[in-house]
């Protein structure tokens, strides 16, 4: 057996977000959220599940930050729910909203963890939503209003900011499949979004740059690493297509000021009918300070010149390994993406804001959770980064989803993403699981044995 040493000052952590986690969701003076009214919708989420207790965070985020603290954690990266602070996602602010988070953030210095804060993870005030939400251009002034408030709030504790949590999720999710909160189907107005997100992005970074703030600021990405089936070159531009669909749509604009020309061509009407002023794609690419990965799988894929869908067709090996999302298992992907993104958009820092997997945890006779798949899922993971690191890619910290399991979206309590058991049927009651106290050995030693 030999030991993988990552840097000194590497950062170990986990993350969550409001929606998930929390619960009380109409708790001292909150307001109504769009994954309040989407899960409250008939047929949306699995079983008729909600955010309305989740995992009661709220009240139990003390005995939260403890958890936190017995596994080591040098950071936990949270979202704020734009709701809590302004109910109305503008205009009057709700104090005892600001008041949970200074609670939160209080136990976490005591701690000694590193708060890192997510401006949005996909809870949009639904008073917003009623004047045409992320498609509205008007948000962007309502966005930089809500970040202005909480710099201004938590500027002086807060280590890091992530504006946005997985924009490609928001846009396309929430408004082109629709099987996400607000559950538009209308892929001109996924564009749309998707501008209106960067663009919000870009100018929330120029307002905390005028704040001169000492933290840093940054946005977190769902990313993949995208493979042809074969060789051949029709395969390898579907493979380009799908690269551009998912990771170039939002890289390009952010490092490079465009979007990819390739998947431009493909979208055609729909992008040339886009509301795309003339300063926007220089606000878009505001200089941050790190980017944010959440990384989970691969893409591999065919060429289909039947498929609606950039003429692409998934394809799913049959001798991979599988997670409960019946995502591939393929840390590979890590690699070979953190290597590419240092070789053609950025070497600022990289965070590996995500990554981690669903499996069908159990409790035991014995009372614990011998979650060894997810410990094995952890540790390929971890070594590809490590080799990423050895090769000079600016990797500083890695935040394994989740700290606990939680309300899954669509999937709601079905999917359990936790190093922390929820026991949903039992008061919520916390158990570590055995992943957890591997990642605890891993955080004291800073080394992962092979
Ligand atoms: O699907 C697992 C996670 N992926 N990224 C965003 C999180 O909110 C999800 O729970
Ligand atoms: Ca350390």
């Amino acid at each position: 057996m030999s030991r993988l040493y990552f840097p000194k000052d590497f950062i170990w952590g986990s993350a969550t977000a409001a929606y998930q986690i929390e619960g009380a969701y109409q708790e001292d003076g909150k307001g109504e959220s769009i994954w309040d009214r989407f899960s409250h919708t008939p047929g949306k989420v699995a079983n008729g599940d909600t955010g309305d207790v989740a995992c009661d965070h709220y009240h139990r985020y003390k005995e939260d930050v403890e958890l936190m603290k017995e596994i080591g954690l040098d950071s936990y990266r949270f979202s704020i729910s734009w709701p809590r602070i302004l109910p109305k996602g503008k205009g009057e602010i709700n104090q005892q909203g600001l008041d949970f988070y200074r609670g939160l953030i209080n136990e976490l210095l005591k701690a000694g963890i590193k708060p890192v804060v997510t401006l949005y993870h996909w809870d949009l005030p639904q008073a917003l939503q009623e004047e045409g939400g992320w498609a509205n251009r008007e948000i962007v002034k309502h966005f930089v209003n809500y970040a202005e408030i909480l710099f201004n709030e938590f500027g002086d504790v807060v280590s890091q900011w992530i504006t946005h949590n997985e924009p490609f999720v928001v846009a396309f999710n929430g408004h082109g499949s629709g099987d996400h909160a607000p559950g538009i189907k209308d892929q001109q107005v996924a564009l749309q979004v998707a501008h209106n997100l960067l663009l919000s992005h870009g100018l929330a970074v120029k307002k905390f740059r005028e704040l001169k703030l000492d933290n840093e600021i940054g946005i977190t990405l769902n990313l993949i690493s995208s493979y042809p089936i074969s060789d051949n070159v029709e395969d390898n531009k579907a493979a380009k297509r799908m690269e551009d669909y998912i990771n170039g749509w939002f890289l390009e604009p952010l490092f490079k000021g465009r979007y990819p020309e390739r998947i431009v061509e493909f979208y055609g009407e729909k992008f040339n009918n886009l509301d795309i002023r003339e300063d926007d794609m220089g606000l878009i690419k505001e200089e941050i300070d790190f980017l944010g990965i959440n990384y989970y799988s691969r893409s591999l894929v065919r060429y289909n010149k039947d498929s609606k869908f950039l003429g692409i067709e998934g394809v799913k090996p049959q001798d991979s390994q599988y997670t409960a999302m019946d995502w591939e298992i393929y840390p590979k992907g890590l690699y070979d993406l953190l290597i590419k993104l240092n070789q053609e958009y950025t070497q600022k820092p990289l965070y590996i804001t995500e990554n981690g997997a669903a499996f069908d945890d159990k409790i035991s006779e014995g009372g614990g959770v011998h979650d060894q798949d997810r410990i094995d899922y952890l540790k390929a993971h971890f070594q590809s980064a490590y080799k990423a690191i050895q090769e000079g890619v600016a990797l500083k910290g890695y935040y394994v989803w989740s700290l606990m399991d939680n309300f899954e979206w669509a999937y709601g309590y079905s999917k359990r993403f936790g190093i922390t058991y929820i026991d949903y049927e039992n008061n919520q009651r916390r158990i570590l699981k055995d992943s957890a106290y591997w990642y605890k050995n891993i955080i004291v030693n800073n080394s992962l044995e092979v």
